[in-house]
């Protein structure tokens, strides 16, 4: 299986890095793991919504040209399906069975992500109604994609 991570600008700290790099040498073992950074545009506090719309739109151009017509992707989005860690799981392994092995989800930007990209996702998926910064995103969503392959492995990592 492929997993593959769409974020939108360079994880700068080191924290975040040395807890994905964690993940990613666990996940190793299960799947081929990577993540994809595309540029963000500059969004300074003053935008209209007209401008944060249009920082959206280009950051959502450079993700959609990251995406395979074959990828099964999720989006991330406050508003979308929340699920259980073992509903997740269930749902990686079904994915798997029904041929998809290219999985794919997407992060969005300091903003959000723009309509394109949710309506190009098979799925959106909700980590609750927090928001979360999107580079915490990123490793919260690698444990949990680690997590999942425990507990489908039946491991007792996922008490
Ligand atoms: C700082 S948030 C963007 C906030 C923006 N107001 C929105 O509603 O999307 C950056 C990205 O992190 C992801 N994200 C943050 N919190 C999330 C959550 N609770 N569930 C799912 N995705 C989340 C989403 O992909 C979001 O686009």
């Amino acid at each position: 299986m492929n997993i593959k991570i769409i974020g939108v600008g360079k994880l700068k700290e080191k924290y975040f890095k040395a807890g994905i790099s964690e993940y990613a040498k666990r996940l190793s073992r299960f799947c081929k793991f990577e993540i994809v950074e595309v540029p963000d545009e500059k969004a300074p506090e003053s935008l209209s919504q007209a401008e944060m719309d249009e920082v959206m739109a280009k950051e959502g151009e450079r993700i959609l040209a990251k995406i395979k017509d074959r990828e099964y992707v999720y989006a991330l989005a406050i508003k979308g399906k929340e699920r259980s860690s073992e509903e997740f799981a269930a749902e990686l392994q079904q994915l798997t069975t029904y041929g998809h092995s290219d999985i794919t989800f997407v992060i969005g930007g300091s903003l959000g992500l723009t309509p394109t990209v949710l309506k190009r996702a098979d799925t959106q998926i909700s980590f609750g109604r927090f928001t979360l910064p999107h580079q915490l995103m990123r490793l919260v969503l690698t444990e949990q994609v680690y997590r999942a392959f425990m507990i489908n492995e039946g491991s007792p990592y996922h008490k």
